[in-house]
């Protein structure tokens, strides 16, 4: 007997179902086997290694960081060879974050750079002691690299020194990039020197160019591109760091009788340091290491308000106003506190008049 044949149901026409679709019709459209094939091999070796990171880290054990809500300033330290423009692109970065022209750096420089973030700008001396007191406090490094005379026997020291207590985040920057007339040799000359600062480093590690001076500063498109790598810098936490307190002495005041010191110059002094804690918690009686006084005990401490606080929560944007910055040493910024006085400094143009009779304007 033959089959007989159904007639088959009519598609709908209305309602709901009209636009609904069947199984096979539905996995053919999710899924397009081709769509994910990589292109080429060398995609495919990427997606291969990134998988396998992501493996990798899933295996580890996560860092504790101990941060506080309101972190102090990250320490961004400007490391180099003499003449390599340390002192410039200081200048050039708080020019950018403060508007404030800085005529000269004593010191650290404390600025606001964001509505989160504070940086403290250390210039690194070119003598070993400097380098290894930097290598432990610093949270970034940026190393200056003078791409006419190349990589120097102190910025290798420098790198080993870096390896001991953990190593911090590095940018290389190369600078005097001017000084090369040809086009065909600049850019052979980074290339190369990327790659020998990859070779130290890691590979891909971040290095930026500077084109030359501009009115004694770098130009400003290359350090507002610089100023916002540093302002959305993560950084890891570093355990040798974040077990040890110590303190990064912005201001010192010396309190021993200048009498005192006058009859015997060599006196054991008292001495105050302000500056903002990290690490961990700090108590009185502790022993410390001042370097370059040796080992002393703690008389007290005390907590003071923040000289360069953070701009208020309810602001949306950094106003000038908030452009805040801190470098008692370098003799600017605002607010000095003192544990039973605050000093108020108050910027005034002082500039000495035609006549030259002393009188100030
Ligand atoms: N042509 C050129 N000159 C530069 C560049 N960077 C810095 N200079 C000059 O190099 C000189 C030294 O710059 P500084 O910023 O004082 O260098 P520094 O590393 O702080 O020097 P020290 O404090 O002596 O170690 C200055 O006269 C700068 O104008 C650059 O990219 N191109």
């Amino acid at each position: 007997m033959d089959a007989k044949e159904h007639k088959a149901h009519r598609p709908r026409q209305s309602g709901v179902k009209k636009d609904k679709k069947t199984k096979k019709q539905k996995k053919i459209e999710d899924k397009n086997p081709k769509a994910f094939a990589p292109l080429s091999g060398r995609k495919a070796e990427k997606l291969a290694r990134r998988k396998q990171e992501l493996i990798q880290k899933k295996l580890h054990a996560p860092l504790v960081d101990r941060t506080p809500v309101e972190p102090p300033p990250t320490v961004v330290a400007v490391v180099g060879p003499p003449q390599t423009g340390k002192s410039t692109l200081i200048k050039s970065l708080v020019k950018r974050y403060t508007k404030h022209n800085l005529t000269e750096i004593n010191g650290p420089i404390t600025v606001v750079s964001g509505k989160k973030r504070r940086i403290t700008f250390i210039e690194c001396a070119n003598d070993m002691n400097c380098m290894i007191d930097i290598a432990k406090i610093t949270d970034l490094v940026l190393l200056l690299i003078d791409a006419s005379f190349g990589f120097e026997m102190e910025t290798f020291e420098f790198l080993n020194i870096l390896q001991v207590h953990g190593f911090p985040k590095i940018m290389g920057v190369l600078t005097h990039l001017d000084k090369f007339k040809n086009n065909k040799t600049l850019k052979s000359t980074k290339k190369r020197l990327k790659h020998r600062f990859w070779t130290e480093i890691y590979q891909g590690a971040k290095l930026f160019y500077l084109s030359g001076i501009i009115n004694g500063r770098y130009p400003n498109q290359e350090i507002q591109n610089l100023s916002r790598f540093i302002s959305v810098m993560k950084f890891r936490p570093l355990i040798w760091r974040n077990t040890h307190p110590y303190l990064v002495a912005d201001r010192i005041e010396d309190l021993t009788d200048p009498e005192e010191v006058r009859m015997n110059p060599i006196c054991d002094r008292t001495v105050t340091l302000y500056g903002y804690l990290r690490g961990t918690n700090m108590k009185p009686n502790m022993k410390v290491h001042i370097p370059g006084a040796g080992d002393q005990y703690l008389a007290d401490i005390s907590i003071l308000p923040d000289p360069c606080p953070l701009p208020d929560k309810a602001r949306k944007s950094l106003s000038e106003k908030q452009k805040l910055i801190y470098a008692p040493m370098s003799d600017v910024g605002g607010v000095m506190y003192d544990k039973d006085a605050v000093y108020i400094n108050i910027p005034g143009n002082f500039t000495k008049t035609d006549d030259n009779e002393g009188y100030w304007k």
